[in-house]
């Protein structure tokens, strides 16, 4: 087994001790010995009982701003993430204090050649190795530290595997976070970033043809050479995401197809532990809401909020919906003040977040908006799964 860090509880037995429960940090995850606070030697069993590292799922289409939101994620907990340092240049893997992001990609079982040969594409399931993806999360949930595979994007091979720690909090994004029901249940919080065609085709235009040179022709054949299986595999997980931001064309322009002014959506579960929905004035309400006038400046063709309750894959969901781009981000300010459940740290820090990173796509629109308040709601989240378990060996021992 690999040499790892583990934080469990353990029971102690020694000729003058009972049983004592304490958390305990070793390197080999089965029994060892050491001192007590008496300075004699004691037997000590542990097991992995408590998982430590918490797991989000970020799911998605390839091109549809998964990048973008993990740097916004990682912006909020304070630091910038890097690929694991003197690894492969190529790695997938984006490392900072808290958070690891891992690319689902690396679970690829077919390189290029080989999906060309067998005529499957990457969002086939047939060409991803489903075992492997479910033993590394879970090891890694447990505090085990993982040789992970390597898809490599520029040569379209699998390269040797990288080395991946466990973190506070692993985010496993990809095309296939939820499709797996072993997989899905290791996730503490998952997301689903719900790209229209339109718009993800306009995105796709933006970046492959200004960025990387493909026609407009190619662009489209791939496009439509992923959509059955985009439409069969990916699509539906969106029906057990925790949070789903879905971005569509404006309704403020009627006819609308340059997928510039956006119409976004975050559709929020109700019921999940540790993540209560965000609001507009009063929970559970249905609101319409222009915000433009003296206190937001918007030109054409203008801002408009809604809130309200709804059903989503018949689940009950609360959904906060903006439609428009903001002119002015540090106006951005009289919008946060009325909406509530931000789990912000200080009056402003959702502005200050979109100030920040006002160069990152989608900052003048919802997608931005709403990546930046789901950042603050794992950070929220990831800060009540820590401390119940902090109290959790107290409870123990007061028992
Ligand atoms: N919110 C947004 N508004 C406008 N354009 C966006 C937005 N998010 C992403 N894009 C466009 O889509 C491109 C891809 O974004 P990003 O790299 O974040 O996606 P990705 O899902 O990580 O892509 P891939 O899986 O291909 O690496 C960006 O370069 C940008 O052109
Ligand atoms: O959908 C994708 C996930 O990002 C890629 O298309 C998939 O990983 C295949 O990669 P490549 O384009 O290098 O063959």
């Amino acid at each position: 087994m690999a040499a790892c860090t583990v934080y469990s509880t353990c029971s102690v037995s020694s000729p003058t001790t009972t049983k004592t429960h304490f958390n305990f940090i070793f390197h080999n995850p089965r029994t060892t010995t050491t001192r007590n606070n008496k300075n004699r030697a004691a037997q000590i069993s542990c097991s992995v009982t408590e998982p430590q590292t918490v797991v989000i799922g970020l799911a998605a289409d390839s091109g549809c701003g998964k990048s973008t939101f993990m740097r916004r994620l990682t912006s909020v907990f304070g630091g910038a993430a890097e690929p694991p340092k003197g690894g492969n240049p190529d790695s997938n893997t984006l490392i900072s204090d808290t958070t690891t992001v891992i690319c689902l990609d690396d679970y690829h079982s077919l390189d290029r050649t080989g999906r060309k040969e067998k005529g499957v594409t990457a969002l086939d399931p047939r060409a991803n190795d489903f075992d492997l993806m479910y033993e590394q999360v879970k090891a890694i949930k447990n505090g085990v530290a993982v040789e992970k595979p390597i898809y490599n994007h520029v040569t379209g091979l699998l390269d040797p595997p990288e080395l991946i720690q466990p973190p506070k909090i692993l985010v496993v994004e990809g095309l296939h976070p939820m499709y797996d029901p072993r997989v899905r249940e290791l996730l503490d919080f998952s997301i689903y970033l719900d790209i229209s065609n339109e718009v993800k085709f306009a995105w796709k235009i933006q970046r492959d043809m200004a960025e990387r040179g493909h026609s407009l022709e190619s662009i489209k054949a791939s496009i439509e050479s992923r959509k059955p299986d985009f439409d069969a595999y990916i699509d539906p997980q969106k029906q057990y995401a925790d949070a789903v931001i879905e971005v569509l064309p404006t309704q403020l322009i009627p006819g609308d197809n340059e997928g510039k002014v956006l119409r976004v959506r975050l559709i929020m579960k109700e019921g999940v532990k540790y993540f209560s929905p965000v609001y507009l004035f009063d929970e559970g309400s249905t609101i319409s809401w222009i915000p433009c006038g003296r206190k937001l400046t918007c030109s054409y063709p203008g801002i408009k909020f809604f809130y309200g309750p709804d059903s989503y894959y018949s689940n009950e969901v609360s959904v906060l919906e903006m439609d428009g781009q903001f002119d002015r981000l540090d106006e951005l300010i009289y919008v946060e003040s009325h909406l509530s459940n931000l789990s912000t740290k200080f009056y402003g820090e959702v502005t200050q977040q979109m100030l920040k990173h006002a160069d990152f796509p989608g900052s003048s629109n919802g997608t931005g908006l709403f990546q930046t308040i789901v950042g603050l709601k794992i950070r929220d989240l990831y800060e009540q799964i820590i401390a119940e378990k902090a109290s959790a060996p107290l409870e123990a021992a007061k028992v």
